[in-house]
């Protein structure tokens, strides 16, 4: 292990020889340190499982105390979403980011889907290129994300069925998701969801997961929905089967959407032959406002909302991202007095290793739970 990190232990007695090399070698006042580090971060167990790293765990403890003392009210927490609140793989399998779970779903052509998987193989090993700096992977971002929604905007996707997309694919929120997002809730601590993932993708997530509780903000790339409300090319009744038996010319129709556990009506409407042809909700035509990406995310891109405003008493922050560009997420927060950055590693764990220490508190490898930040959560506001 290299000098001046440390990886908690599988267990009591890996951590035990780690310390008792630093008594041996380093000086007394550094001892002392570790002695109280190693108590303190054993009031949170789950920090000594293998898949926890950390580069200075006494700067953690002084974080942890310091937050503790200053109590809920002064908590705030800020999370990537895609990687980070989703599991990075199932049974072996990866899982999709949000932007995935459009380019695999029905709503997009087989062709589209080829030039999306072409982008992906393209531009995510540069993502992930531990080799290649912040300033040359950039601008290769910014063309990924524009050359993926330009196609998403080509699909026509209609805003209804990306419910059906979401229930339909393979996303899932990592193990232990539910007591996250429900303790936050009822200690009012305020969420906010920080993704360069598609806004209304991962709003259903966690709407179909039953945790979009209203402490919960998100601030992402949203799609612009035409809200004209036909279209020629769809035959309707692949989404409304129930219009298929004949109505009388003169009849007022109300169309469902047919979403499994949401019925509720899109549109009432004088019958006309064109028209049930085409009905739809509304269909993609852009996505709104600046593009953020992976190396954009800023708490500062808040300034001036009514988000902002609510977080300024919020001076202590839990930041949970799985790329470097997710360390930013705080940097716009108002009179911050502690940050506790807490990072998954997901993919390419040995050559990202050492640049995930030097950057996060605490790493987590291949970790698919909620149980860190779960635990540091419980320690935070002292349950
Ligand atoms: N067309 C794209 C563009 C990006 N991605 C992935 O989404 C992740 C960004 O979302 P966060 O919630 O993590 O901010 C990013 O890490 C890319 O790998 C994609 O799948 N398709």
């Amino acid at each position: 292990m290299p000098t001046g990190q440390h990886r908690s232990g599988q267990n009591d007695n890996e951590r035990e020889i780690t310390v008792e090399i630093k008594e041996r070698n380093d000086c007394s006042e550094v001892m002392c340190d570790m002695r109280k580090c190693k108590k303190s971060l054993y009031m949170i167990p789950v920090l000594s499982k293998s898949s926890v790293g950390m580069r200075d765990p006494k700067r953690v403890e002084q974080i942890l105390t310091s937050m503790r003392n200053a109590g809920p009210s002064t908590l705030q927490v800020i999370s990537d979403f895609d990687m980070t609140l989703t599991r990075f793989a199932y049974n072996g399998k990866r899982c999709p980011t949000s932007h995935n779970i459009l380019d695999n779903s029905k709503l997009i052509s087989e062709d589209c889907k080829a030039k999306l998987k072409n982008l992906l193989d393209t531009y995510y090993p540069i993502e992930i290129d531990s080799t290649r700096s912040v300033e040359e992977k950039l601008p290769l971002m910014v063309e990924w994300w524009t050359k993926a929604h330009e196609l998403l905007v080509q699909q026509k996707i209609s805003k209804d069925h990306l419910a059906l997309a979401v229930r339909e694919s393979e996303a899932m929120l990592r193990d232990g998701y539910q007591q996250f997002f429900d303790d936050l809730h009822q200690t009012s601590v305020p969420l906010l969801i920080f993704s360069a993932g598609v806004g209304d993708v991962l709003e259903e997530v966690i709407r179909q997961a039953g945790v979009f509780h209203p402490n919960v903000k998100v601030f992402s790339n949203y799609m612009d929905f035409d809200e004209s409300i036909w279209r020629k090319s769809r035959p309707l009744h692949l989404r409304y089967p129930n219009l298929q038996q004949p109505y009388p010319d003169d009849a007022t129709l109300m169309i469902w959407s047919t979403d499994e556990d949401e019925i509720r009506p899109v549109l009432l409407m004088q019958r006309h032959s064109d028209w049930i042809n085409d009905v739809i909700q509304g269909v993609l035509r852009a996505f709104k406002g600046e593009l953020i990406h992976i190396y954009n995310k800023r708490e500062g891109a808040l300034l001036n909302t009514e988000h902002f405003k609510e977080l300024q008493s919020r001076c202590n922050v839990l930041l949970l991202g799985d790329s470097l560009g997710d360390l930013n997420m705080a940097d716009g927060v108002m009179n911050l007095q502690n940050v506790l950055k807490i990072g998954y590693l997901n993919d390419k764990v040995d050559e990202r290793r050492q640049s995930y220490l030097n950057s996060y508190d605490i790493i987590l490898e291949k970790d698919e739970t909620m149980d860190v930040p779960n635990a540091i959560l419980q320690y935070i506001l002292g349950q």
